[in-house]
């Protein structure tokens, strides 16, 4: 299982001194899609620059104009660019055809998808990676649920999840054998993000 930290709500120096007291713990580095409007590609590329060996999620959220989105993303450094569920079919299948000519990846954010049928449409288009995900603004409601995985159940994908997952939950998650659990404000925000990240890390 993999740990994944996502950088959201911070500026370009407290991404990279994040990443540098954390980097230990982490397999993967997400640049956030807030963190992409401030920044521009230049923060993505900067990641990859620094952290060479990590591989780079840039969390794009595309919805449209898949091909070119993606060719920036990977253009840029990053290893894996999301897109939405809801988007066109064609957006999704132009994604796929340039993560496959880049032999880079792509991800499917299913925030707020309750259907499994549009899960089984994203599968016969070839998708392969997706993210169960409880979206920042629900999470005053309620945050990461297991009885998300039903959603994905029968299904063949790599499975990551994301939405408020904390040192309270992580253990839940966890016994659900996610591919990867992403991580964000828990650790970014927390007072010592190493040390959160350590105990994170230990329940993998
Ligand atoms: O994708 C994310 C969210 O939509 C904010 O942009 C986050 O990266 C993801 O939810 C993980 O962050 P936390 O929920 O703070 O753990």
């Amino acid at each position: 299982m993999k740990l994944q930290l996502a950088l959201d709500r911070l500026t370009r120096d407290e991404c990279i001194r994040i990443v540098k007291e954390t980097e230990k713990e982490m397999d993967i580095i997400e640049v956030g899609t807030g963190v992409i409007k401030e920044y521009g590609m230049a923060i993505v590329r900067e990641m990859k620059e620094l952290f060479p060996d990590k591989q780079i999620v840039a969390d794009m959220k595309t919805c449209d104009a898949g091909k070119h989105e993606a060719l920036q993303a990977f253009e840029a450094g990053a290893d894996i660019t999301t897109v939405m569920a809801f988007s066109a079919n064609s957006t999704i299948t132009d994604m796929l055809n340039v993560a496959s000519d880049k032999g880079s990846r792509l991800m499917v954010d299913l925030l707020e998808v309750r259907s499994r049928e549009r899960v089984k449409e994203l599968h016969d288009l070839g998708v392969d990676l997706v993210s169960l995900h409880v979206g920042k603004d629900k999470q005053a409601e309620e945050s990461f649920n297991t009885d998300l995985f039903s959603l994905l159940k029968g299904f063949e994908f790599e499975v990551t999840v994301a939405g408020g997952i904390n040192l309270d939950k992580i253990s839940a998650v966890v016994q659900e054998k996610p591919d990867t659990i992403i991580v964000g404000s828990a650790i970014t925000k927390a007072e010592d993000p190493k040390k959160v990240a350590a105990r994170m890390r230990a329940y993998l």
